[in-house]
């Protein structure tokens, strides 16, 4: 076996390893350590998350490289976890790509994915997308692999063509992105099992499907997925949509009945907590360190 060492070779040997490699969205360091503690082999941090979780925003790519550079430092400080990062359009041209890729490398991230759509962006399951040339793609793939300084850190390029374009043109587009050195291909906003074999069938490294709820792909099972050829299955948001109608009855309920009683029993416990969080391991280390 070859020793592991960066973020980058644990994950490409993570997708080695699992077939498909399940990748859950981990919206902040606490979330993250339950998602390695109870086992998850490979964590993401969604742009849509950073926007909507850390900064009320919508995803229209109104955040920058630092604002997700802070969230991935934070997550990749708590866990030892491969972390896939989505790096929305790069944030601008060569230059700015190769920042991309250099600071997120420095932040610990494993990987990123960079999209064919033009700056003004929207997320990847809404209507009246517009995507830059296949041109234009290729060369900020170029630019991504031209910028590594780990050369195990996970280059995937996603293409949002598939609305616009159709299947032959995303797939055309995902293998000019492969030769220009991508690692990785994320086929973005597909529908079906058979479009996601004809990504498979026409590519030779890894292709991610991205199984978010509510959007224009259908929530297959992962042995679907891996009966058409994905190695890699996303759920960027799933457990951050789970928190939020959570924390918005809890809201609701202390407001309405003046106590959080009802609520208690949906709630983790302190106990569950501390122990997510090796607590008490803590408070031994003050005990031992400054005995009374
Ligand atoms: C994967 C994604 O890019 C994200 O930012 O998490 C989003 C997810 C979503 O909005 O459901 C996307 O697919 O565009
Ligand atoms: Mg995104």
């Amino acid at each position: 076996m070859t020793s592991v060492t960066s973020a980058g070779a644990k994950l490409r040997q993570a997708i080695a390893q699992e077939q498909p490699l399940q990748i859950v969205g981990t919206i902040n360091a606490y979330t993250a350590m339950m998602a390695e503690r109870v086992g998850h082999k490979a964590l993401y941090l969604s742009g849509a998350g950073v926007a909507n979780a850390s900064f009320g925003l919508p995803d229209l790519g109104m955040t920058s490289l630092n604002d997700v550079c802070e969230d991935i430092r934070r997550i990749t400080g708590a866990t030892d976890v491969p972390l896939l990062v989505d790096a929305d359009t790069g944030w601008g041209g060569a230059f700015n790509i190769s920042r991309t890729v250099k600071e997120m490398t420095r932040a610990g991230a494993a990987g990123f994915h960079i999209e064919d759509q033009v700056a003004q962006k929207r997320c990847g399951h809404r209507p009246n997308k517009e995507i830059v040339t296949q041109g234009e793609m290729v060369d900020r793939v170029k630019a991504a692999v031209d910028a590594r300084t780990d050369d195990q850190f996970l280059i995937m390029a996603r293409t949002d063509a598939l609305q616009q374009e159709g299947l032959e043109a995303a797939i055309a587009r995902a293998q000019a992105c492969v030769e220009a050195g991508a690692d990785a291909i994320f086929a973005e906003a597909v529908h079906t099992l058979e479009q996601y074999q004809a990504f498979t069938n026409a590519l030779n490294v890894p292709v991610l499907a991205n199984i978010t709820e509510f959007g224009a792909t259908p929530l297959f099972n992962k042995d679907e997925l891996a009966g058409v050829g994905v190695e890699m299955v996303l759920y960027p948001l799933s457990a951050f949509r789970a928190m939020n109608k959570a924390a918005l009855n809890v809201y609701e309920n202390i407001l309405a009945k003046g106590d959080q009683k009802d609520v208690v029993e949906s709630m983790q416990t302190r106990a569950e907590l501390y122990d997510f969080l090796n607590y008490h391991s803590f408070e031994e280390k003050l005990d031992s360190l400054f005995k009374k």
